[in-house]
């Protein structure tokens, strides 16, 4: 056996935003009993302290300064994930679009990279980890068991965005999300570090159209297929 064999299995989303990735995880996670990683809270915490020291972000020393000193911890009330940052509460601030954009803009700097990717590591626990992002399954769990690319239509994925902020009381505009998603996904795909990408043996599901059970059954399938939860 090798030594892969006996880390704790890995189930890497991966994909760009509004495809599902953190609905799916979070489902997937409860399903299975699994620890989650919302790795994007993570770079959507920097990005946030980084804006709150206004942190010009440009400056990558400085940003890779605050990524290494991050006082961030997860938390869960009511199977709902919480943030803290330096002991403050910060799970709704870290949704806001401006955090979005400077989070990808954050991400896009190989030593924040770098800073974040043991603790994103830390998470691979028995019995198993369910890990949300652009690159789980590329980089920071190349050996993941199930990979999974989730991808959907960008004017579909702004309408969920559109459809989760008003649900949330935020009145937003459909063609300022659909911009907002297009410059993050260019954003994302083209990076030097860690760009997002499918993994060369990831399965890439398309959810445009496909309703979150329907997902939840395909990506079940698969892990099922792959895995047996419970047994290390
Ligand atoms: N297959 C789906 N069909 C319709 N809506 C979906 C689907 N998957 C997720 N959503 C909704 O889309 C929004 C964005 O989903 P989310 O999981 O946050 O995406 P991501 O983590 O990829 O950015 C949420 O409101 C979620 O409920
Ligand atoms: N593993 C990751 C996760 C997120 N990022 C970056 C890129 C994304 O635009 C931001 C925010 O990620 P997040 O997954 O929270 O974004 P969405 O919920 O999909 O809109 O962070 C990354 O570069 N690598």
């Amino acid at each position: 056996m090798s030594d892969t064999n006996k880390l704790p299995p890995v189930i890497a989303i991966d994909g760009p935003s509004g495809s599902g990735k953190g609905t799916i995880a979070k489902l997937l996670a409860e399903r299975l009993n699994f620890f989650l990683l919302d790795s994007g809270a993570l770079y959507r915490t920097a990005a946030l302290a980084a804006l709150d020291r206004r942190v010009d972000l440009t400056d990558e020393v400085a940003l890779a300064q605050v990524a290494k000193e991050l006082d961030v911890r997860f938390a869960v009330h009511d199977s709902q994930l919480q943030v803290y940052l330096e002991g403050r509460e910060v799970t709704s601030d870290i949704r806001m679009e401006r955090v979005s954009m400077a989070a990808s803009r954050v991400a896009a700097i190989p030593a924040v990279r770098a800073a974040l990717l043991q603790r994103q590591r830390d998470f691979r626990r028995l019995p198993g980890l369910v890990a949300d992002g652009r690159d789980m399954g590329t980089t920071v769990f190349p050996d993941a068991q199930v990979k999974i690319y989730l991808t959907a239509g960008a004017e579909e994925r702004a309408r969920r965005r559109a459809a989760q902020l008003r649900g949330e009381g935020v009145s937003v505009s459909l063609r300022d999300l659909l911009e907002d998603i297009r410059a993050r996904d260019a954003l994302d795909m083209n990076r030097e570090a860690s760009p997002l990408a499918a993994a060369e043996d990831a399965v890439e599901l398309d959810s445009t159209g496909v309703d979150i059970e329907a997902v939840l059954q395909r990506v079940l399938t698969l892990v099922l297929d792959r895995i047996q939860p419970g047994v290390p």
